[in-house]
């Protein structure tokens, strides 16, 4: 007997991670595209998903179908509004949104007692392995300066990138620190020295690059630089659906990417 399809939507599905998972989508039999949503506003609303097909872009969630799980690359206005329908109906959320307040971030993590819940910087593969050598490297070469480039395409939101920052947490809390008590994020004018044990972030930004992070660990006439460079954003797209298939059924709470990797589905 074959499963039914997972019934899912997308919150910002005309964006560029949208259009990614649109297409995948496409052609996944283990889901049913239910509901597709766009900002209030937005040029898209009401245009048909799909040519030739029903569904439309909507931007309001009381129109959504039951739904077995949301995956969400918004905005932050979009994932409050799709954790307000997701804790409202039990639905599992997938997001990869960044660029959080601390309220927002503060709602996630109370959401985790009611919904299963699974919130990823990065969804690629790459970079999940680029966070596990990083922090056995910030580890092992504890007095060596640590920087973090990342570049991205010119329209991007926020700054430094979820990854970014997400990196330079796993480092931090290898080296028994937080990234608060760490984190560089600019520099200007006479900064006086490093300081010992800082976390520095440097942001490029430009043309279409879909993602690329570089870790520099910095030592006495040495340097080591561990790096990844995404081409596509199918990468992000695949990762966020093998993450929603993984989700359905949970138990509420907060999942990681690296429980997925561990015991897919
Ligand atoms: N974790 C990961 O692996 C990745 C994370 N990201 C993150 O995902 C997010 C989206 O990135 P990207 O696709 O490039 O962004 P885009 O700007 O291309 O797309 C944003 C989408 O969200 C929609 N949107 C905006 N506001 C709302 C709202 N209030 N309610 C519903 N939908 C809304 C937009 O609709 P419209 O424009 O039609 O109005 C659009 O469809 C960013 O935070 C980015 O950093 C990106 C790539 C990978
Ligand atoms: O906005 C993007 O494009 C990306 N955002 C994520 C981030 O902020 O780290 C992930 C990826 O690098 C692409």
């Amino acid at each position: 007997m074959t499963a039914a399809p997972i019934r899912l939507a997308i919150n910002g599905a005309s964006g560029r991670m949208g259009q990614a998972l649109l297409s995948l989508l496409r052609r996944d039999a283990r889901f049913e595209l239910a509901h597709a949503l766009v900002s209030p506003g937005s040029v898209h609303d009401g245009e048909p998903v799909w040519l030739g097909q029903a569904l439309r872009h909507a931007h309001d969630w009381s129109q959504a179908p039951a739904l077995d799980a949301v995956i969400d690359f918004s905005g932050p206005a979009g994932l409050a509004a799709a954790l307000d329908h997701c804790l409202a109906h039990g639905v599992p959320l997938v997001t990869g949104t960044t660029g959080l307040d601390a309220a927002l971030q503060s709602r996630l993590e109370t959401a985790g007692a009611s919904i299963a819940l699974l919130r990823a910087a990065n969804f690629s593969l790459g970079v999940a392995l680029l966070t596990r050598l990083l922090r056995e490297a910030a580890a092992a070469l504890p007095d060596w300066d640590l920087e973090i480039v990342e570049a991205h395409h010119g329209r991007k939101q926020d700054a430094p990138s979820g990854t970014a920052l997400a990196l330079g947490q796993a480092a931090a809390t290898a080296r028994g620190t937080t990234l608060d008590a760490t984190a560089v994020c600019s520099r200007e004018g006479r900064t006086g020295e490093r300081a010992p044990g800082s976390i520095g972030f440097a942001v490029v930004r430009g043309g279409d690059i879909v993602g690329e992070h570089q870790a520099l660990l910095i030592g006495p006439g040495e340097r080591l630089e561990l790096g990844h460079r995404a081409t596509d954003r199918a990468i992000f797209a695949r990762g966020a659906l093998q993450a929603a298939l993984w989700l359905v059924g949970r138990a509420p709470g907060h999942w990681q990417l690296e429980d997925v990797i561990a015991s897919p589905r």
